[in-house]
């Protein structure tokens, strides 16, 4: 049975300047479905942050104009008064940014934003400190962490601290914009296995924002690849890397590192399989965890939630 559509964008137009202006983005139809990834791919400019803000109703800020429907959970977010929409940010869906450091204020703590946060979305204060802890333990982080100003973060552990807060408050679509993309391959590892277990405890829907089509490919279920503005193809993650369709899609895979030697084929690198923890946490064991990709991959099975991000196959596979 095919689960519902979590996040359904029909007929999306999203237009910035005079009224006459072509518009950035044309999506005709993309769905994201309960604890699904959802990749979104291409080139510079090809209008996958413009997606990802126009879904969280962002782009109207930047005086965007959005036409068409966008449906989260059933519910019409095209349109919505923006005191309802606010609501929604945080507590059904959230943005995990490329730069984690504007997700938090510069002169407050993280936690205190974290509180912030949890408060605003209907939580007492012990419940807040409570899910705020947990969050961060989930995230590989001390809770002690909370009291730190985003300077005294890493990106790695700025961006797990967004995670955590994600998870904390339980959101049911995340869309994380190139969200490993200035990080370490280990960073990178540590958070596409959290956004894996996300989905794993939630059910979370991701739409994941990147131009790595190795880092997707491991990762996603499905791949979008936009081009100018339109979804060029949208198929399973691995039919697409195994033959793309679209001049584009060959295009980025082209760029990934490696690919012309091995043909279209890309194996996805995104992802070690292990999680490492930070002083305070729960030590590693030094081996990783046992990764779930059929046995044919080196990681662990924190290997993005038992789905191998090593482009090995699957845990069930
Ligand atoms: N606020 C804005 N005003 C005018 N045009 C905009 C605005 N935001 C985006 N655009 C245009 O929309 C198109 C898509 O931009 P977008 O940032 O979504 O691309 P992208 O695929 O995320 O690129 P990159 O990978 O470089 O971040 C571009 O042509 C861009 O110039």
């Amino acid at each position: 049975m095919t689960a519902a559509p979590l996040l359904e964008l029909r007929d999306v137009r999203v237009s910035f300047g005079p009224e006459q202006a072509e518009p950035v983005l044309h999506i005709d139809r993309l769905v994201l479905r309960r604890g699904e990834f959802l990749g979104v791919a291409g080139q510079s400019g090809a209008g996958k942050t413009t997606t990802g803000l126009t879904v969280l109703g962002l782009t109207r800020h930047a005086g965007a104009r959005v036409t068409g429907s966008i449906r989260l959970a059933g519910e019409e977010l095209v349109g919505m008064p923006e005191r309802r929409l606010r609501r929604l940010r945080g507590s059904v869906m959230a943005l995990i940014p490329q730069n984690p450091a504007a997700a938090f204020s510069p002169v407050l703590s993280v936690g205190t934003t974290v509180l912030r946060a949890l408060r605003l979305h209907g939580c007492t204060r012990a419940e807040a400190r409570q899910r705020a802890a947990a969050g961060m333990e989930r995230a590989g982080l001390p809770a002690a962490y909370l009291t730190r100003f985003p300077h005294q973060l890493s990106g790695g552990q700025l961006q797990r601290t967004a995670i955590a807060l994600a998870s904390a408050l339980g959101v049911r679509l995340l869309v994380a914009d190139e969200p490993t993309s200035s990080l370490d391959v280990t960073a990178q590892a540590q958070i596409c296995a959290l956004l894996a277990e996300l989905r794993a405890e939630h059910g979370t829907g991701v739409l994941f924002i990147s131009h790595d089509l190795a880092l997707l490919a491991g990762l996603c279920d499905r791949i979008a690849v936009l081009h100018r503005g339109r979804v060029a193809e949208d198929r399973p993650a691995a039919d697409l890397v195994a033959a793309p369709r679209a001049d584009c899609t060959r295009r980025l895979l082209a760029a990934v590192p490696g690919a012309a030697e091995a043909g279209t084929g890309v194996r996805a690198e995104a992802g070690t399989g292990t999680r490492a923890r930070d002083e305070g946490g729960r030590p590693g064991d030094g081996n990783g965890d046992r990764c779930g990709g059929g046995g044919r991959c080196a990681g662990g099975d924190r290997c993005a939630g038992g789905r191998c991000a090593h482009g090995e196959g699957t845990a069930d596979a």
